[in-house]
């Protein structure tokens, strides 16, 4: 049973004074550093962070993953924020949400063939909202210099990213930030073209730390919306959200579609998003 785990985990992170980061999950022991990795390489490992609510964790949020292996990550942390910038938390409790990411990990650690890098995977769980204060718990977790991390996000998110809202002074409060990490961004239908995202990225004066990647197909995912066993829905268009609506109205193959086969079970078992 992992739940007495989990639960100790989450009350480390309320704890007084609170545990900022943790990991919950590690493909191995020796995570982020891969075993395969040779004595002889210097450079830093580089983890790949999807930060995201997992309310639940779909398809998309997989393929976001594989997009990052592309570009040359070594290491994959899917992290849970107990805190939103903007959200309460509705839906999934905390623990539902981190046993379906751990079930999405244990799935690319046994199945990831063409992205091997992907089983690399870890879980963990952060307190903070912002992208700005999650990173300084996770380097400060490890040697200094032997990491390095990068942000996975959808364009929807980099606009967040960016936005003076969240800051005192997005410019300056933004500068450490880049100094230590990068950001992957996908576009996202809905949320403007991918030339609209370059010049966004040009505008924030950060294009050499932001690497654009799209979701693409893979032969168990074959993408075309007009075939009936997609039920209508790419990988690009899959949201959490799309899997919340379809759980309620107890559409199941579109559930299926949209998240792992193992996703699917915990749901479905905790007759999650129900009403
Ligand atoms: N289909 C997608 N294409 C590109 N990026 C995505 C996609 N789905 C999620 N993301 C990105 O993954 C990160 C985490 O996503 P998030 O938890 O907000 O998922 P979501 O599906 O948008 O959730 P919800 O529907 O509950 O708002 C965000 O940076 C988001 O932009
Ligand atoms: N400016 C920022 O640092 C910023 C902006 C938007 C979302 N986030 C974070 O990204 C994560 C995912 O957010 P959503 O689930 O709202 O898309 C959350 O942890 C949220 O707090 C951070």
């Amino acid at each position: 049973m992992r739940q007495p785990y989990l639960q100790q985990a989450l009350a480390k992170a309320s704890a007084n004074p609170p545990k900022p980061f943790q990991t919950t999950f590690t493909a191995s022991s020796s995570w982020p550093f891969s075993p395969d990795r040779p004595a002889s390489t210097t450079r830093p490992t580089r983890i790949a962070v999807l930060d995201s609510s997992f309310n639940p964790p779909t398809k998309a949020h997989y393929h976001l993953l594989k997009a990052a292996a592309r570009v040359g990550c070594d290491a994959f942390l899917l992290l849970l924020a107990t805190n939103n910038v903007d959200k309460g938390q509705t839906g999934a409790g905390a623990i539902e949400r981190l046993e379906m990411m751990e079930a999405m990990a244990a799935h690319a650690l046994t199945h990831e063939k063409e992205d091997s890098a992907l089983r690399n995977i870890a879980v963990g769980l952060t307190i903070h909202a912002r992208f700005m204060d999650k990173a300084q718990p996770i380097l400060d977790s490890y040697q200094a210099g032997t990491v390095q991390l990068s942000w996975i996000m959808g364009h929807d998110t980099m606009t967040r990213l960016f936005d003076p809202k969240y800051y005192n002074d997005v410019h300056a409060d933004m500068a450490p930030f880049f100094e230590r990490c990068n950001v992957i961004c996908s576009s996202r239908p809905g949320y403007g073209s991918r030339d609209e995202m370059m010049q966004f990225v040009k505008q924030s004066g950060h294009s050499e730390k932001v690497a654009l990647v799209e979701i693409v197909a893979t032969e168990d995912t074959v993408e075309e919306a007009g075939r009936p066993e997609n039920h209508g829905v790419e990988i690009k268009e899959m949201s959490s959200t799309v899997v919340r609506n379809a759980a309620r109205n107890k559409d199941w193959k579109l559930v299926e579609r949209c998240v792992l086969p193992p996703v699917k079970e915990i749901i479905e078992r905790n007759g999650l998003y129900s009403v």
